[in-house]
């Protein structure tokens, strides 16, 4: 594991003004651990929430959960990579399974939100995974090797971010694949990176897809994992604290 780890809570669309109590009883947990822990609510939130965690005195980073790559413009509904880093943002997710298959955002829309990102110096977080049909039809190395080509511009060369691996099949269902599996794509994503930038970057490869406070502390161990991106178990304080616990 080149960092300590990286323990991200992606609360999708869920949170009204009460979460902010959340993230800040999920701040006591932070204080007792070693690991960086990250927080993504949703955009209504995002200001509030990261104020609330500075004045505490806070070390949790707080991310958006998608961005659009130009800095502003005529674009109704949408925000800017500007506009989180506005609201108190380090990190956005970028390429999630539920903005490629939700909202059909292909690799190379993702790869110029990662644009947008690094133009203001936002961490970005860039999912990719197959879906079960691909996995079943043996595609899943090719479909993996397909959105870390398309989805990571030249650009992220020296810069910090991190590549979130989270299979389509385990978001939200409670199947975790098998630990060969997950072995297999963080070994498939170091190669991928180390052919084609050369040792010139080391993000954190995180797992994402049901986890869980009880599988947490074994999916940290496996090789190659970096750390967790939490979507269901990371919205109450209670579970999450219980993985930020197993990081150390
Ligand atoms: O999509 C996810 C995190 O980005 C994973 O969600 P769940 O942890 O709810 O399966």
């Amino acid at each position: 594991m080149p960092h300590i780890p990286l323990i991200a809570g992606n609360w999708k669309m869920h949170g009204l003004s009460q979460a902010v109590s959340e993230a800040l009883a999920i701040d006591a947990a932070a204080r007792q651990s070693s690991a960086r822990i990250a927080l993504f609510p949703p955009a209504t939130l995002l200001h509030r929430l990261s104020q609330a965690l500075a004045e505490a005195g806070s070390s949790i980073i707080t991310g958006g959960q998608d961005c659009h790559c130009e800095a502003d413009g005529a674009f109704t509904g949408d925000v800017s990579a500007e506009m989180l880093k506005d609201a108190g943002a380090g990190m956005v997710i970028l390429g999630h399974s539920e903005r490629r298959h939700g909202h059909g955002e292909p690799c190379a829309l993702v790869a110029k939100k990662v644009l947008g990102a690094l133009r203001v110096g936002l961490e970005p977080v860039i999912c990719i995974g197959e879906t079960l049909e691909e996995r079943l039809a043996g595609e899943t190395h090719a479909v993996l090797n397909r959105q870390l080509r398309a989805s990571l511009p030249e650009e992220l060369t020296g810069q910090v971010f991190h590549v979130a691996y989270e299979p389509v099949w385990a978001i939200g269902t409670g199947h975790i694949p098998t630990d060969e599996q997950v072995v297999d794509a963080m070994v498939l994503v170091k190669s991928y990176l180390e052919e084609r930038f050369h040792g010139q970057v080391t993000p954190h490869v995180l797992y994402g897809g049901s986890v869980k406070p009880d599988n947490a502390a074994h999916l940290l161990t496996l090789d190659g994992v970096g750390g967790l991106l939490v979507g269901g178990a990371s919205l109450k304080a209670a579970d999450f604290n219980r993985i930020i616990a197993a990081a150390g």
